[in-house]
């Protein structure tokens, strides 16, 4: 819908011939945006092949962990100039890798063909057309410019950025941290609860950050605080939802089944986690909503180890 309101002739790829079917003969998606008028320019089709055919820009936005097995088809199917552009804020489980780093391999192109988009931008409140800023991000700054102007409107305003690296964990880190805050929330505690997980959270992905080559101001930005304070407050939010549902006393499998889009939190604070430790981070909020949503641990029996950690200087 950007890039269409933006004036590029957008090919949807959707693999379900009946959501296809809906978006080219109602101009709209009713499963997922009911009421919301897709440009004319936007089209979409089930082959793979058609959505390629041409693309200066092929946007990527399945759920982080099916990447790998989606681009694999489709890469053949690629132009070779075509730039590869990442909408998802996970990281791969096993490989540890960012999605950028997985397209690369993927596809076989080189970093300057790979970008990212990230920042605050829940997608309904996008949908909407309400105004919202993001962060258009390629290690070659003409190509982040391209793409900024191919989705620039008069709600939607990117900013161009090279640190590929702080972006895309500032965007994966957030789920993560956004699940913390959903389970206090749940819990029934209050704001300076969750503004000191927002903060120290923001800690732990700009120490994981440092070690692994990102810039320091990126976590300050859009695609840093920025995109945590939307996650981290918005009911709009799946990784904050499926948290308060936990934080309420649902089990993990009640909370995955009352989840219906990809809380994408879930599987990358393991990914996360193994990332901190191939760097030889501390993310002691990571290791806890690890604790939390996969090995059991009660909410508050892990609020509570929290809080009984060592005392520190807040910055190391
Ligand atoms: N929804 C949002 O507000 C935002 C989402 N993102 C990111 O975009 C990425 C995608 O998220 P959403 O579109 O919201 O998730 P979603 O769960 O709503 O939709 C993902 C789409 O991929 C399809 N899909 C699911 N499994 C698939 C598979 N194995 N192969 C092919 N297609 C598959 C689904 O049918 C659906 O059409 C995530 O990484 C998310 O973090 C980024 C910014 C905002
Ligand atoms: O990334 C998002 C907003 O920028 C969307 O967050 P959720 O995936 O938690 O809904």
């Amino acid at each position: 819908m950007v890039l269409g309101d933006a004036g590029c002739e957008v090919t949807l790829w959707g693999r379900r011939a009946e959501v296809v079917d809906a978006v080219n003969s109602t101009r709209t998606n009713p499963g997922y945006l009911p009421g919301v008028e897709l440009p004319p320019t936007v089209r979409a089709t089930t082959d793979p092949a058609e959505a390629a055919r041409g693309a200066e820009f092929t946007v990527l936005a399945v759920p982080s962990q099916t990447l790998r097995g989606n681009l694999a088809r489709w890469a053949p199917l690629l132009p070779s100039d075509t730039v590869l552009v990442s909408l998802m804020k996970g990281v791969e489980l096993g490989t540890a890798k960012r999605m950028s780093e997985v397209i690369e391999e993927v596809a076989g192109v080189p970093a300057e063909r790979v970008a990212v988009l990230t920042g605050p931008n829940l997608a309904l409140e996008i949908a909407a057309r309400q105004p919202a800023a993001s962060v258009v991000a390629c290690s070659d700054e003409p190509v982040a410019r391209r793409l900024q102007a191919a989705c620039h409107t008069p709600y939607f305003r990117p900013y161009t950025n090279t640190d590929v690296v702080g972006c895309e964990l500032g965007g994966a880190v957030k789920n993560v941290i956004a699940l913390a805050v959903g389970i206090a929330d749940g819990m029934g505690l209050g704001d300076n609860t969750k503004a000191s997980l927002m903060t120290r959270g923001l800690a732990e992905t700009s120490r994981l950050g440092a070690a692994m080559g990102a810039d320091a101001h990126t976590f300050a930005g859009l695609a840093g605080m920025g995109d945590l304070i939307a996650t981290c407050s918005s009911p709009l939010s799946r990784n904050h939802t499926f948290g308060t549902n936990l934080g309420r006393g649902m089990t993990l499998e009640q909370t995955i089944a009352a989840t219906k889009q990809t809380a994408e939190g879930v599987k990358s604070c393991e990914s996360v986690l193994d990332l901190a430790r191939r760097h030889r981070v501390d993310m002691p909020l990571t290791e806890t909503v690890v604790e939390i949503v996969h090995d059991g641990k009660p909410p508050m029996v892990a609020l509570k180890d929290l809080m009984a950690r060592s005392a520190k200087a807040e910055r190391r």
